[in-house]
């Protein structure tokens, strides 16, 4: 990231940059650093132009949040440093006329990602600056609390491009707005506005703009700071127990089952059209 952008982030809200450390400087879609005085690290998507989480974007957050763990963090802010745009979900290039191998390769990089950030011991936030569609979401739903930036869309379309969402997404929906809702909102492949998405308990806050959003999940990171981080992720592992515990089980035939459905002639056409749509629509 730039230094004027650094300068806007952490000046905005009285940190200076030399309160903080950079954590990696090697990575190419992430940049991130750690709050020396309280610990707590800033993931910030920047994989032009939209977050799309291809192999590299997924594996570096992987890394990222193993490193995050032996470093003891106290706590994480996921975060994109574009405006209109948190993360766009999965690479829909790794969808079209995939190979088997490939495509299994790539949904269990991501399969294990989920688990990795659902399951992190540090407290996290997603502070989602724009749009969070499909795998967007998902990233959000991982993290515990979730603040968006007003006038975004969140949700996932799986239905509607014709795939069936694996049993662990399902699984995070429900456990995130309800079952009723999560068969309201996956059934049909519905997306969201802010408004929406709070009344229904996909987000917990809205922000008038990033900056905000960075300030507002660092305010849910302060409640922590007199809770014993131990009981804290002891309790946080307990209470999302039995997702983990239900991948770990299911995650392998599940993957094979999305794969297959992934690879039929009839999606794929539906995905085509999606591809089409998306390329040529009115841009806002
Ligand atoms: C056991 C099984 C294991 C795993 C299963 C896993 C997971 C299930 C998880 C849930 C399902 C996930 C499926 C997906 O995530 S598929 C991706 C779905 N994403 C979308 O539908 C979002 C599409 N994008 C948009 O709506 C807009 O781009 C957005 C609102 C984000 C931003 O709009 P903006 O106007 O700012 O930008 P654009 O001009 O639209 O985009 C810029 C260029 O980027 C391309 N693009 C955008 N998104 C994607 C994407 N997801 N994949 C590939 N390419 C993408 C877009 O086409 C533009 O390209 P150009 O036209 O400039 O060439």
């Amino acid at each position: 990231m730039s230094t004027y952008k650094y300068a806007t982030l952490f000046l905005a809200r009285n940190i200076s940059v030399n309160q903080t450390r950079t954590f990696f400087s090697n990575l190419k879609c992430l940049d991130v650093t750690i709050n020396r005085e309280n610990g707590v690290a800033y993931v910030l998507m920047k994989h032009p132009p939209v977050n799309t989480l291809n192999m590299q974007l997924i594996s570096e957050l992987s890394l990222t949040l193993s490193n995050l763990e032996k470093s003891k963090c106290q706590g994480m802010i996921l975060s994109s440093i574009f405006d209109k745009v948190f993360c766009s979900g999965l690479d829909l290039n790794e969808l079209l006329k995939p190979k088997p191998e490939r495509v299994k390769g790539y949904f269990s990089t991501f399969q294990e990602l989920v688990i990795q950030l659902y399951g992190s011991s540090f407290p996290t936030v997603a502070a989602m600056t724009g749009h969070s569609p499909a795998g967007g979401c998902v990233l959000g739903m991982c993290c515990e609390y979730r603040v968006m930036k007003k006038n975004s869309q969140i949700g996932i379309p799986g239905s509607r491009m014709g795939i069936a969402l694996p049993r662990y997404i399902v699984n995070l929906m429900s456990s995130t707005i309800g079952l009723r809702n999560a068969e309201l909102m996956l059934t049909k492949g519905k997306i969201l506005n802010t408004d929406e998405a709070l009344k229904v308990g996909l987000i917990d806050e809205i922000a008038n703009d990033r900056t905000d959003a960075i300030r507002k999940a660092e305010d849910f990171l302060k409640e922590y700071e007199m809770i014993a981080p131990l009981a804290r992720g002891i309790t946080k592992r307990i209470i999302r127990r039995s997702i983990i515990e239900d991948v770990k089980m299911n995650g392998a035939a599940d993957l094979e089952n999305f794969v297959s459905v992934i690879m039929l002639p009839e999606v794929q056409e539906k995905l085509d059209m999606y591809m089409y749509n998306l390329k040529n629509r009115k841009r806002d």
